[in-house]
């Protein structure tokens, strides 16, 4: 079996919170979340820089996993934990500078395709999306469902794992139960009615990871 040519990650990275503000991340490390990402869409370098440091500061100080999406440049400059790229990201990434540099990558794949190109660049994980339909992003594939990440999943062995997309409070005990090692959710946070009850919920569901 492939093993990652990148920093390893915990095999079970456990509640994985995606948001777009320091004030979330801040947030989230204070309620007990140890895996999370910064996800700042469509603005320059220079416009994300400040924000994309004090994040990793942030993960610094709370001993946290915190992962720059697209960024990874910056993710670089500022030693981030990690980088988390989507198939197009891959094409225009130097892979061999954020391996060098120390940091772990996750890379997102959607289909078999998709795991193969992932698997090739050994990352620090895979994730698998999006399993339900999703209002945050707009994506041009259909969702993959649970029987489809969980044959994902069993194709990848003992790869580190993440599933995202459409995942609520409601729906992650089946996602669990598939195996994957992590759940990624935007809005089953950002967007419930109390997101304390709604995140301690996911850690006592998911966990907070391995260490
Ligand atoms: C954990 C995780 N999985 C998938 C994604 C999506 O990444 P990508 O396909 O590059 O799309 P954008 O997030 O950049 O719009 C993610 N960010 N995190
Ligand atoms: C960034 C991203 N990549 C695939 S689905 C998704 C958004 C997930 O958001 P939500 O958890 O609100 O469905
Ligand atoms: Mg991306």
């Amino acid at each position: 079996m492939v093993q990652p040519n990148f920093p390893t990650v915990p095999q079970r990275l456990g509640l994985y919170p995606v948001v777009d503000s320091v004030e979330w991340i801040e947030r989230l490390l204070k309620a007990g979340v140890k895996t999370l990402q910064l996800r700042i869409k469509d603005k320059r370098d220079e416009e994300v820089e400040s924000d994309v440091s004090a994040a990793i500061e942030l993960g610094r100080r709370f001993d946290a996993r915190l992962f720059i999406n697209d960024y990874w440049q910056l993710a670089i400059k500022h030693q981030a934990y990690g980088v988390h790229l989507g198939q197009e990201d891959l094409e225009t990434a130097d892979l061999n500078a954020i391996r060098e540099a120390g940091l772990r990558l996750g890379v997102s794949t959607h289909d078999d395709m998709e795991i193969d190109v992932a698997l090739a660049a050994r990352p620090s994980y895979i994730a698998l999306g999006h399993v339900f339909p999703t209002q945050t992003k707009q994506m041009p594939s259909a969702p993959q469902g649970l029987a489809q990440l969980a044959r994902h999943i069993t194709r990848l062995g003992d790869y580190p794992t993440v599933a995202i997309g459409g995942i609520s409070l409601e729906r992650a005990p089946a996602v669990l139960e598939t195996g994957v090692g992590s759940i990624a959710v935007v809005s089953a946070i950002t967007q419930a009615t109390d997101w304390q009850a709604a995140t301690a919920q996911l850690l006592q569901l998911a966990g907070a990871g391995d260490e």
